[in-house]
């Protein structure tokens, strides 16, 4: 059965591909290469701009604005702030990611400030949305330590709070804008064994945001679909980590709408 919202994701993915939206990506040192490569082979444009001196102009040019806080320090918190402050102004939606935002104090406050600039949509692993609700996650570092259904209390709660979308990653994911909720199953159990895989998500959703502003939520859905289902086909072929990198990148390239169709697994709660 094609559910209405698995009908808008495959519209989405179609008009995403079709678009090749400007993603302006503030993300960490470790994911700036991948990110890149995989929001190319998915049909959209990114642009990694960082520092304050052009964050904020370049806000108001993109389609959408992502912000990692993978790799911190002073300057790009500074940038990643003026960024998000612009693009609040000219109506550019953005995304957070909160990489281990509960492992020290500069990490907190840095997320504590982002929080208060509203984003459209927070997106992270179980772990780190349990510690954004104010609970006791098992995360280290930055790999979650917990399963997502332990997560989908404080998902719906911080999504209230902040009046945002909430998507939080795992082995089946779960989206919820505190009114509407979803799980998105496929992916592989190989893609949290390739550093910034999450990462390169969240630049990913910048790009469904960019084309679907109004409709965040499902913006958000059709995100994860793609990386479920493309995760999933590549890893019918991939003998490990590297070699699922590889045919990951291959897979976001040549998956049709068609594929993203019969493949995506969206189940509305
Ligand atoms: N066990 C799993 N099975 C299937 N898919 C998975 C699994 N674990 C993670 N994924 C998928 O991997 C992607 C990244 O999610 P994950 O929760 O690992 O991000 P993350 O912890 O923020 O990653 P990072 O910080 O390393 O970039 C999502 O598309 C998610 O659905
Ligand atoms: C490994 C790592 N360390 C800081 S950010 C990052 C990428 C995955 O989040
Ligand atoms: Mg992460």
């Amino acid at each position: 059965m094609t559910t209405e919202i698995s009908q808008t994701a495959t519209d989405l993915f179609e008009r995403m591909r079709a678009t090749n939206p400007l993603v302006q990506c503030i993300t960490n040192y470790v994911a700036m290469n991948y990110a890149a490569n995989v929001l190319l082979a998915a049909g959209a444009s990114p642009a990694m701009v960082h520092t304050p001196e052009e964050s904020g102009e370049f806000a108001a040019i993109a389609g959408a604005l992502t912000v990692n806080i993978g790799t911190l320090s002073p300057n790009w918190v500074e940038g990643m702030i003026a960024a998000a402050k612009s693009a609040n102004k000219a109506g550019t939606p953005w995304v957070l990611d909160p990489v281990a935002h509960f492992a020290t104090g500069y990490r907190r406050d840095a997320v504590a400030a982002l929080l208060k600039l509203k984003p459209t949509v927070i997106r992270g692993n179980a772990s780190e949305i349990i510690a954004l609700g104010g609970g006791q996650s098992a995360g280290q570092g930055v790999d979650s330590g917990d399963p997502v259904e332990q997560a989908e209390e404080a998902a719906l709660g911080l999504a209230i709070a902040q009046g945002a979308i909430v998507a939080v990653t795992g082995e089946v994911d779960f989206v919820t804008d505190g009114k509407r909720s979803v799980r998105v199953a496929g992916g592989s159990d190989l893609m949290p064994k390739i550093t910034a895989t999450g990462c390169s998500l969240t630049a990913l959703v910048g790009a469904y945001l960019a084309i679907a502003p109004d409709q965040a939520f499902e913006a958000t859905v059709a995100a994860l679909g793609n990386f479920a289902v493309a995760g999933e086909i590549a890893a019918k072929t991939a003998n490990g980590p590297a070699s699922f990198m590889t045919a990951f990148i291959d897979g976001l390239h040549r998956l049709d709408g068609a594929t993203y169709a019969k493949n995506l697994r969206v189940n509305v709660l």
